[in-house]
């Protein structure tokens, strides 16, 4: 998988040559490339931003310099890349969305800052190849960078060989619709709070009903809205 990410922030990025990614980037399964968008500016300023037409607060990330980055990427014509524009008027991020994101061969994330990026850009880029405007949650933040490390990291650690083992990837909140049950390690008591005795029985059965029992209650409890979506697990469903 090829990523690259537009920024005005590039050394925000850095910091994924440290973490899981940073195995990724090195076996050459990730290969994430940043892209200053002054780089594509002209004036002696270089500027990317003016005052919004229509008049308003705030300022409007300029086209011609996101147009020069996004072609220096993915070329003038048909792509098959999928441009993520990180945005709070997008879709709602999830982890099916994470699971599509993995999927793809190039992702290009626009960071967009200020109010946003003149809407002409989403607009051009939608005629040559997919984009998608996707949300991290219901907040606005200064810029896409945190949204886009947040999804760079979601859907990097699904890509094959990312995680070392791949099974951990299964048991995990969303993965099956549900909230994750409780985990416990050594020691079997601590501060005088024991471990829940059924997790110690050696009782696989057991163990995988209490856990997705768990789920259920702490799913019912927390996120109750996860139960009453279409195709939602039921509490009596085998895990898939
Ligand atoms: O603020 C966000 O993106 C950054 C952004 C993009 C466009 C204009 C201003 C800020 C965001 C919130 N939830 N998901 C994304």
């Amino acid at each position: 998988m090829r990523i690259d990410v537009v920024t005005i922030f590039p050394s925000f990025f850095d910091v994924l040559d440290l973490s899981l990614l940073g195995k990724a980037r090195q076996s050459g399964l990730i290969d994430v490339r940043t892209h200053d968008l002054r780089d594509f500016t002209h004036d002696r300023h270089r500027t990317v931003d003016d005052t919004p037409y229509g008049g308003g607060a705030g300022m409007v990330m300029k086209p011609e310099p996101w147009g020069e980055a996004l072609d220096a990427i993915v070329g003038t014509g048909p792509s098959d890349a999928l441009l993520v524009v990180p945005s709070p008027a997008g879709e709602p991020f999830t982890q099916a969305a994470a699971r599509e994101l993995a999927a793809e061969e190039h992702l290009v994330f626009a960071c967009g800052r200020y109010e946003g990026i003149d809407q002409r850009v989403v607009d051009h880029y939608a005629t040559r190849l997919r984009v998608r405007l996707i949300s991290l949650g219901d907040y606005v933040l200064n810029g896409g960078e945190v949204a886009v490390m947040a999804m760079i990291e979601a859907a990097g650690r699904l890509v094959p060989g990312v995680v070392g083992n791949p099974e951990s990837l299964v048991e995990e909140s969303h993965e099956d619709g549900l909230l994750e049950y409780p985990s416990y390690t050594k020691p079997a008591e601590w501060r005088g709070l024991p471990v829940p005795p059924v997790l110690l029985s050696g009782h696989h059965g057991r163990v995988a009903e209490w856990r997705r029992q768990q789920q259920v209650e702490r799913t019912r409890r927390v996120r109750p809205e996860l139960l009453a979506s279409p195709g939602a697990p039921s509490p009596g469903d085998e895990a898939e």
